[in-house]
């Protein structure tokens, strides 16, 4: 794993509730391998219950894994082979969760001010620094003006930027984000997802992100890591996982990809041609598939065009199922053989309802992926 890495997870295993003789150990996660740059934003991304919290935790100290090793900028946090264990209190992380955890009593100022102000006095920064730390990172989450307010009386996304500010006065050299828009409404959440990408951005902190909301994930990430199963499905780009899915998992999870099964009848660079029942589909694919392999192909509804058919029926043909305006977009269903079809077309001259189609595929809105073994 590449050295320049300021955080670097390998080979992580954590179980829960201890292990009874005679029975496989049943892990929550498993051979969990990440990095992140300096300045990364890292988003850990799927559904519930697939071990993203446990890694979190696993990084920021507050659980104890079972193997492996976690160093963030050099400094062994964990170690299995050598016994290492930092306390979470010494790591020196920042940390913001679901809940925001502030206090009621206290306000704005003094908030942000709390982790500076706790612990043994001589280990405690100088007053003058203390107040710097806190009015620069009051001013980062521009909540500098509310300094005197209590903290009950801020709004939701008031909050939350508190909380981060909080995090932040640690000058931490990785922060990490478990959830922490969930508690927010639609809109304020898709608003704190610019914020806090500007913010990330500006103050340029490493950071690890826990969600399971995709468009989150892709709207605000420089790398995802997608799990399932307490495992890492897939690291890329958003780009990459959205684009370039290289598990079924992952296809199936981000977007709301179209799965056609089929079997690879030629393969040439990073394309195949896959022969399926409603017709032959050309497809990009990131893992080397054989002909003869057999595959899903992942098509994103937007990559579909849909032109009125008539006459013969021919391939990818189909008719129009159902439809919903959405503003700039239609969004239709469309039947092809025993499929339903997700496909976004423009709004611009809709199609009725029971309107014979022709579908086109472009090809790097298709990607090819092995079949897994247990579908
Ligand atoms: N304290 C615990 N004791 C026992 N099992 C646990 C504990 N915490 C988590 N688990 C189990 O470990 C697995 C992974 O849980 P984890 O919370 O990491 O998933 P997650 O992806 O973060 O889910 P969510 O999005 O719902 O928070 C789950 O099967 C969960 O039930």
């Amino acid at each position: 794993m590449d050295s320049n890495k300021l955080l670097k997870v390998e080979g992580l295993y954590k179980s829960y509730g201890g292990h009874q003789k005679g029975r496989e150990r049943n892990y929550a996660v498993a051979d969990i391998n990440l990095s992140a740059a300096s300045g990364d934003f890292l988003t850990l991304l799927g559904p519930s219950g697939c071990g993203k919290s446990t890694t979190l935790r696993c990084i920021a100290g507050l659980e104890s894994p079972d193997l492996g090793t976690i160093t963030v900028a050099d400094r062994v946090l964990f170690s299995s082979d050598n016994g290492i264990s930092v306390r979470a209190n010494q790591r020196g992380l920042g940390m913001v969760f679901q809940s925001y955890g502030i206090w009621p009593h206290m306000d704005v100022y003094k908030n942000a001010a709390f982790p500076l102000q706790v612990g043994e006095k001589k280990n405690r920064p100088p007053a003058k620094q203390i107040r710097e730390r806190v009015e620069r990172a009051l001013e980062v989450v521009q909540l500098s003006d509310f300094a005197g307010r209590s903290a009950t009386a801020l709004s939701g996304g008031q909050q939350q930027r508190l909380a981060l500010a909080r995090a932040l006065v640690m000058e931490p050299p990785l922060l990490l984000l478990d959830e922490p828009l969930s508690n927010l409404d639609a809109k304020l959440r898709t608003d704190m997802r610019f914020e806090l990408k500007r913010l990330q951005h500006e103050i340029g902190v490493t950071t690890v992100y826990v969600t399971h909301d995709q468009s989150e994930a892709l709207a605000m990430s420089t790398n995802i890591a997608v799990m399932s199963n307490g495992k890492v499905e897939q690291v890329g780009s958003p780009r990459e996982v959205y684009g370039s899915p290289a598990a079924e998992f992952v296809a199936r999870f981000v977007g709301s990809a179209n799965l056609v099964s089929g079997t690879v009848t030629s393969a040439s660079g990073d394309g195949v041609t896959v022969k399926t029942p409603d017709g032959l589909i050309t497809a990009s694919t990131t893992t080397d598939l054989a002909v003869g392999a057999d595959v899903f192909v992942s098509v994103r509804p937007e990559s579909v065009t849909l032109t009125p058919a008539g006459g013969e029926r021919g391939e990818w043909e189909g008719v129009v199922d159902g439809s919903a305006y959405l503003g700039m977009t239609m969004e239709y269903r469309v039947k092809v053989g025993d499929t339903e079809w997700n496909v976004s077309g423009s709004s611009e001259s809709p199609l009725a309802d029971g309107t014979p189609i022709r579908l086109s595929f472009a090809k790097h809105g298709c990607a090819a992926v092995p079949m897994a073994a247990a579908s």
